[in-house]
């Protein structure tokens, strides 16, 4: 459904973020986006968006270059930025305007995602909390159904019962036609939701892996059950799951991705030997 081939982009003089990048997402999937501070995932995410064009290669999304911004790809992509300033309109005429541009736009979907959410329905919505305007635009934004939702730190700024709810509707909304591209720092609030994991580091994609496949070559336990032998990464904790083995066939268990971002930022290449 994505298709980024060659992607080569840098702000003005400024060297390079990405040289030659390539990338392809499919539909069905949620994918995670993570890398360090300043390792461009909103600038990904923007590229991929249509808003800052590529100085060679491409983003492609259902076949048509994103920086084009042609009608039929705008309609089937939302993006929802980490930084977001909602006019002097109340939600009803927020979304009226909004439901315009999207022929798959669901207004009852949006007031029920907006009662889920707790935000109130009446008043404008520029005098609503930080929190409280994310939460509408995150309704906006499913409540369009396009077949690409891009959200960047989506779950900065909201409450933990919010996280908790914001979990259930992405996972509720998440079909075989729609892409969900989530670049998050905070991990342990996604870590359910994420299907696949791509990783950024050093201009470079580092990993694009399903949580499944990554599954299939580590494993994440404590340090008291890892054999010394095949322990790929290790950090000082005193409690909990903090060493990565490769593979054993007789344990399953879940991706610890605090853990596996470590090390793969720590410039630790063993884990990303067995992945590859
Ligand atoms: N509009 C801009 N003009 C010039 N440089 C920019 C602009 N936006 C971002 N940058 C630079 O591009 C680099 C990547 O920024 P970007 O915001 O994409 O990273 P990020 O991975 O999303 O970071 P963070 O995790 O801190 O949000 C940074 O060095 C940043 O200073």
């Amino acid at each position: 459904m994505i298709e980024i081939s060659n992607l080569t982009f840098g702000y003005g003089l400024k060297s390079l973020l990405f040289n030659s990048l390539n990338l392809k997402l499919e539909r069905g999937h949620i994918y995670g986006l993570l890398g360090k501070n300043g390792a461009g995932k909103s600038t990904l995410l923007k590229n991929i968006a249509g808003l800052v064009v590529p100085k060679a290669g491409f983003c492609k999304v259902n076949g048509h270059k994103s920086s084009r911004r042609v009608p039929s790809f705008l309609q089937e992509q939302f993006f929802i930025p980490e930084e977001l300033y909602l006019p002097a309109v109340n939600a009803a005429q927020f979304a009226k305007g909004t439901a315009h541009f999207y022929p798959k736009f669901d207004l009852d979907m949006f007031w029920k995602i907006l009662a889920d959410f707790d935000v109130p329905h009446e008043g404008m919505l520029n005098k609503l909390s930080f929190g409280q305007q994310k939460k509408v635009l995150i309704a906006l934004g499913l409540a369009t159904n396009t077949s690409l939702l891009i959200m960047d730190e989506p779950t900065n700024g909201l409450d933990i019962p919010s996280k908790i709810q914001f979990r259930k509707v992405i996972a509720s909304v998440l079909t075989d036609e729609r892409c969900i591209i989530i670049s998050t720092h905070q991990v342990r609030d996604l870590d359910s939701l994420i299907d696949t994991l791509i990783v950024l580091n050093n201009k470079e994609v580092v990993l694009n892996k399903s949580v499944d496949d990554i599954l299939s070559k580590i494993q994440f336990v404590p340090a008291s059950k890892a054999g010394s032998a095949d322990v790929l990464y290790q950090e000082s904790q005193s409690m909990g799951v903090n060493t990565i083995v490769a593979g054993r066939e007789d344990t399953f268990g879940k991706v610890e991705t605090e853990l596996l971002f470590n090390a793969i930022v720590d410039g630790n290449n063993s884990v990303l030997t067995v992945l590859r």
